[in-house]
């Protein structure tokens, strides 16, 4: 059984967790009496209740207790075995969680966090949800908020959608059916009932490598074959039929049939037997964290899908791994040059691989080389279609999926008989080409954020959004009598925002700091105005790379950069401790969370303000903005700067 949690995979040993728990909770050992290093494997239950009220919460894993206690990890599991025994403490194996311990007699003690269900809207709301309950959740809902919907409340808001229980991580309808009822408490009958058939309509059809070698797709039965198949395919996507339920494919339309029949209400289970390529001895040299390799074994058990997880929470160590399983030529597709070039870094950095057999292909260089890391861009174009012709590529891998454009759509539409791994930090598309996603590079495969979050993984930044007046009478009146797109780019380059860009620096002088810009007149001024680089559009290739270089290193002096939208994604600045987005907020979710990710990096605390006009439009971008990353668990505040 697979999990999408990011958490410990099924039965992990709770010690594995002990050093994640001791960053989770700030725990204060001189809280608890008598904390003996050799206590006795002999606990009284009350202790256990005492290590239960320390940590606040009715549950409890063995490291957790130990911390309480004072004891080691193994003197803790000994004694909470005794406790089990003695029919005393009760034991719950969460799939993707340590083992937690609870008093026997709290048996209900789902009911310390309320579920709410609404089953006619598909909803769950759940006040303090246990880590259990979270775990249990995400495999088949979708996490619409985490902020509560009244002010003051704290619940989380989780809707089960069509296509999550079409994804959902079980073996068959009865095991997901047992995971819901686990959380809710009570039996929906209506809702199990639309959940089952939801999980029937995502294995209807199956595409399946006949033993001669071409692709057949299977229908469960023959009316559906008739109804559905025939009336949402089109001439030519299917050969020939074989059978009353089975039809020949042709190769080059297996996309679309998918898509098609995705769109009519029927994802395709796809069983092929797809290619490796040429084997390439790669072997990963760095040890992946659970949540990782839960990610990898997921995506070896389906051969495509796509790593959802905010910026910096290892998805390209986590490909790395990929390619290394998969163990055949692979294809990387990159936004940006620079983005090439920094992945072959982490690819020498994190594995084994030769570096002779690593190449680059983008504007620069054209190698072709068993592991070949291209741009989207050029990918895209017509004549370098030798890019995908001149290699049996095995696995292709496209990094910041949500890039993809239509082009490579159409070009890897025709690659479907490969392993496809998308990477995204941002599942959520404003254009809606999410699903685009999803049928031709495979399911996401994703990990709880705020998990992530809380295991200290990945740097939970925080987030302000700060509206910033007219402080002159002039751009003011401008703004008002400017319309369209004028009065966009006018509240954008409010002079006040040079002001408070100035001041926000000075306020956090110790830190290396990223001002984004949407506009070059923007984007010179505050440069000049803080005295700090400007990297543009127009910033030859070498300039931007030597600049980016100094950023990063620790010792040069270059502590500030202005960005405009080139700087925004990807670019690997791990030591950008604050982010100030100037301007740019017309811009979509997508360019919300990513700014707010070139700060969400393991080193230093990170922080992202972000300067909205107050009472124009950019108030409301603002707030949609960050909305999203609200609801992705990330703080956000918002204040009110002075006129
Ligand atoms: N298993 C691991 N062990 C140690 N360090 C790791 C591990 N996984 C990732 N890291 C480190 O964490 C940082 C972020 O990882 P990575 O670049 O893979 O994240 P990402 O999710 O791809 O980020 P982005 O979305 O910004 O591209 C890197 O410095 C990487 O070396």
């Amino acid at each position: 059984m697979t999990d999408d949690t990011g958490a410990p995979a099924a039965g992990d040993d709770p010690e594995t967790s002990s050093g994640d728990d001791s960053e989770t909770h700030s725990s204060d050992d001189s809280e608890m009496p008598d904390a003996d290093p050799e206590t006795p494997t002999d606990v009284p239950l009350d202790r256990f209740h005492e290590a239960l009220e320390a940590e606040e919460r009715p549950v409890a894993t063995a490291s957790e207790v130990a911390r309480r206690l004072g004891t080691t990890q193994a003197a803790a599991r000994d004694a909470l075995a005794d406790l089990v025994e003695r029919g005393d403490v009760d034991r719950l194996d969460v799939e993707s969680d340590p083992v937690v311990f609870y008093p026997s007699d709290w048996g209900a003690l789902a009911t310390r966090e309320r579920v709410v269900a609404f089953p006619s809207r598909r909803e769950i709301v759940v006040d303090r949800p246990t880590q259990f309950t979270r775990a249990r959740l995400s495999q088949f809902a979708y996490l619409v908020d985490t902020t509560g919907t009244e002010p003051g409340t704290r619940g989380y808001l989780y809707r089960i959608r069509q296509e999550d229980v079409w994804a959902a991580p079980f073996e068959d309808a009865d095991a997901l059916i047992a995971s819901l009822r686990s959380v809710l408490p009570r039996r929906f009958e209506h809702l199990e009932e639309w959940i089952r058939d939801q999980w029937r309509r995502a294995h209807r059809f199956r595409l399946y490598t006949h033993e001669d070698g071409y692709v057949v797709l299977e229908a469960a039965n023959e009316s559906l074959m008739g109804n559905v198949a025939e009336n949402h395919l089109e001439d030519g996507q299917l050969r020939a039929p074989i059978s009353e339920t089975e039809a020949w494919v042709n190769e080059d339309a297996v996309a679309s049939v998918k898509r098609a029949l995705y769109d009519a209400g029927y994802p395709v289970e796809d069983d092929r037997d797809l290619e490796t390529g040429d084997p390439v001895d790669v072997d990963l040299t760095t040890d992946l964290r659970d949540y990782q390799e839960t990610w990898v074994e997921t995506f070896l058990e389906s051969r495509s899908g796509v790593y959802v997880g905010p910026p910096g929470s290892g998805k390209t160590v986590a490909a790395i791994a990929t390619i290394a399983a998969v163990g055949g030529e692979t294809l990387i597709l990159v936004p940006s040059r620079e983005l090439a070039g920094q992945w072959r870094e982490e690819l020498l950095a994190h594995s084994t691989v030769d570096p002779a057999d690593v190449g680059l292909y983008h504007g620069g260089e054209k190698e072709i080389r068993p592991v070949t890391i291209a741009t989207y861009q050029i990918a895209g174009m017509d004549r370098h279609r030798s890019l995908f012709d001149s290699r049996e590529w095995g696995l292709i891998c496209f990094d910041e999926a949500h890039h993809v454009t239509a082009p490579v759509y159409s070009r890897t539409a025709e690659l479907q008989s490969k392993h496809r791994l998308g990477l995204s930090a941002t599942p959520v598309r404003e254009t809606g080409s999410e699903e685009e996603i999803y049928t031709l590079i495979g399911q996401p495969i994703g990990a709880d954020w705020d998990a992530l979050f809380e295991a200290g993984f990945v740097q939970e930044p925080e987030v302000e959004i700060r509206y910033v007046p007219w402080r002159e009478e002039l751009a003011r009146n401008e703004y008002a009598s400017a319309d369209g797109r004028e009065r966009r780019r006018l509240a954008a380059e409010n002079p006040a925002k040079v002001e408070e860009v100035r001041y926000l620096l000075a306020a956090h002088r110790d830190r290396k700091a990223l001002v984004f810009i949407e506009y070059l007149d923007h984007g010179e001024a505050i440069a000049e105005a803080i005295d700090a680089p400007f990297i543009s559009g127009e910033t030859p290739h070498h300039e931007r790379a030597e600049l980016f270089r100094r950023f990063r290193d620790e010792e040069s002096d270059l502590d500030t950069l202005v960005v405009s939208r080139v700087g925004d994604e990807g670019i690997d600045l791990p030591n950008a401790e604050l982010a100030v987005v100037a301007s740019g907020l017309g811009g979509s979710r997508r360019q919300g969370s990513q700014r707010a990710g070139r700060t969400m990096r393991p080193a230093g605390s990170a922080l992202v303000y972000v300067l909205a006009t107050r009472g124009t439009s950019e108030e409301e971008f603002a707030q949609r903005q960050m909305r999203h990353l609200a609801r992705k668990g990330v703080r956000v505040r918002e204040t009110n700067t002075a006129e």
